[in-house]
């Protein structure tokens, strides 16, 4: 079996990839980092390193890698014979991919069975995303090449840290790892991918993923970088920050119990492992890079938006969420161009221009004026 991985950076070797191989793919990685795709050429191995309770070390073998910037032919023909097509490139990248996606497609034997097809992204509806970028791209030809692939949508879970240029393709992970699959687009034949697994309803995975770990982890990030402190385990750990991420991930849990009829138990046993694999000492993660692109992070159906909005519709409480979006606005690293762009507009726009702008809320929505409040107060500090 062979699996075609888009993007071979922290997600795509140390979770991706290594779930791919051990349920028996050989995995063709590619990307357009060409230091990368001559590392993983020129090994025939690489190890994941499981840090943290219950981790162990993992060897990935039978992999290839294709720079699909230099040699997208290489990649089409790779996808004309695959089984399973990935990405973990970022939201913002599928549409960079979808147009080899559907070469790719077109490149296949009308009667091979259906590729695969799951975008593994901190995005909800990330497959669907990429799906309308290659229908787009296929144009007039979409009609014959839709019934070459079997797209589904996926929930990943695993906090894989920026890697040390000195560790090579080797990476650093938690122990922990979920993934979650779209059963239905399947029909009865998932592929046998069995560290994942396969459910009829994906809402709710994805939503209580996001809406936990990934507003749990982001709001550690604000706020900790506010607090001056780098490490995210330094920062969960800091009385003042986790309190507030605490708080903050108690309003996300309401939200999600009452939508997704979520057992309250369960939820909150949910959030107290997450907030321990923040606090993981041996995982080296930074505010940095789980803060990163903070205007994606603060768009409507991302991690803070989402949940404050629907809460604010149904007239609950979402202070906290809102103090974590006030934290946000004010990250600002030199080496991260969305924050650098954030404080552009923050100068350039007035408080509701900016509102609407990067939030995508409009100004009747009952969360626009306390969000304008925020971004007022950080425009004049
Ligand atoms: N790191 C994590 O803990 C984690 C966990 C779950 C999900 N994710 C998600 O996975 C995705 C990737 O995150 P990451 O942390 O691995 O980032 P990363 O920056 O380490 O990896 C992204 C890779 O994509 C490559 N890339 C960029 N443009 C490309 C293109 N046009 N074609 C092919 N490859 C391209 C980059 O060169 C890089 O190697 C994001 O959507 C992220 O939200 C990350
Ligand atoms: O990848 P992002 O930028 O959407 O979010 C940063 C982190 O929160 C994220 O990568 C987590 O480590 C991951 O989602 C854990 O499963």
């Amino acid at each position: 079996m062979k699996a075609v991985h888009f993007g071979a950076g922290n997600i795509g070797r140390g979770f991706v990839g290594l779930l791919l191989h051990d349920a028996g793919y050989d995995v063709v990685f590619s990307d357009v980092n060409p230091v990368l795709i001559d590392q993983l050429k020129a090994a025939d191995r690489y190890t994941v390193h499981e840090v943290g309770e219950g981790g162990v070390d993992r060897v990935v073998t039978g992999f290839d890698a294709v720079n699909s910037a230099e040699n997208e032919d290489a990649v089409v023909q790779e996808i004309a014979t695959a089984d399973v097509v990935t990405t973990a490139v970022g939201p913002n990248v599928l549409r960079f991919i979808a147009p080899v996606i559907a070469k790719g497609l077109a490149a296949r034997s009308a009667d091979a069975a259906p590729v695969a097809v799951m975008a593994c992204e901190n995005a909800i509806g990330a497959t669907d995303t990429l799906r309308e970028s290659i229908i787009e791209n296929a144009g007039g030809d979409w009609a014959t090449l839709q019934q070459r692939a079997v797209f589904a949508n996926t929930a990943v879970d695993r906090i894989v840290p920026a890697q040390d240029a000195s560790s090579g393709i080797d990476v650093t992970v938690e122990a922990f790892y979920e993934w979650a699959i779209e059963r239905g687009p399947f029909a009865g034949n998932e592929p046998p991918i069995t560290g994942a697994h396969f459910v009829d309803d994906l809402a709710p995975y994805i939503e209580r993923k996001l809406f936990t770990v990934n507003t749990g982890h982001a709001s550690t990030a604000y706020f900790g970088f506010l607090a001056g402190i780098d490490k995210i385990s330094d920062a969960i750990t800091d009385p003042n920050v986790g309190a507030k991420v605490r708080r903050v991930l108690e309003e996300t849990s309401a939200y999600l119990v009452q939508t997704h009829g979520l057992d309250v138990a369960t939820q909150d046993a949910y959030r107290e492992t997450i907030l321990t694999r923040f606090a993981n000492p041996h995982l080296p993660d930074t505010v940095q890079r789980v803060g990163r692109q903070p205007l994606r992070k603060l768009s409507r159906h991302e991690r803070f938006i989402g949940p404050a909005a629907a809460i604010a519709e149904n007239g609950g409480s979402c202070d906290a969420l809102i103090e974590a979006i006030g934290a946000a606005l004010q990250f600002h690293i030199p080496e991260d161009e969305q924050s650098q762009e954030m404080a552009d507009l923050l100068e350039e726009l007035d408080a509701a221009q900016f509102t609407e702008q990067v939030t995508g809320l409009e100004p009747r929505h009952p969360l626009f004026d306390r969000v304008r409040d925020e971004v007022a107060a950080v425009k004049r500090p």
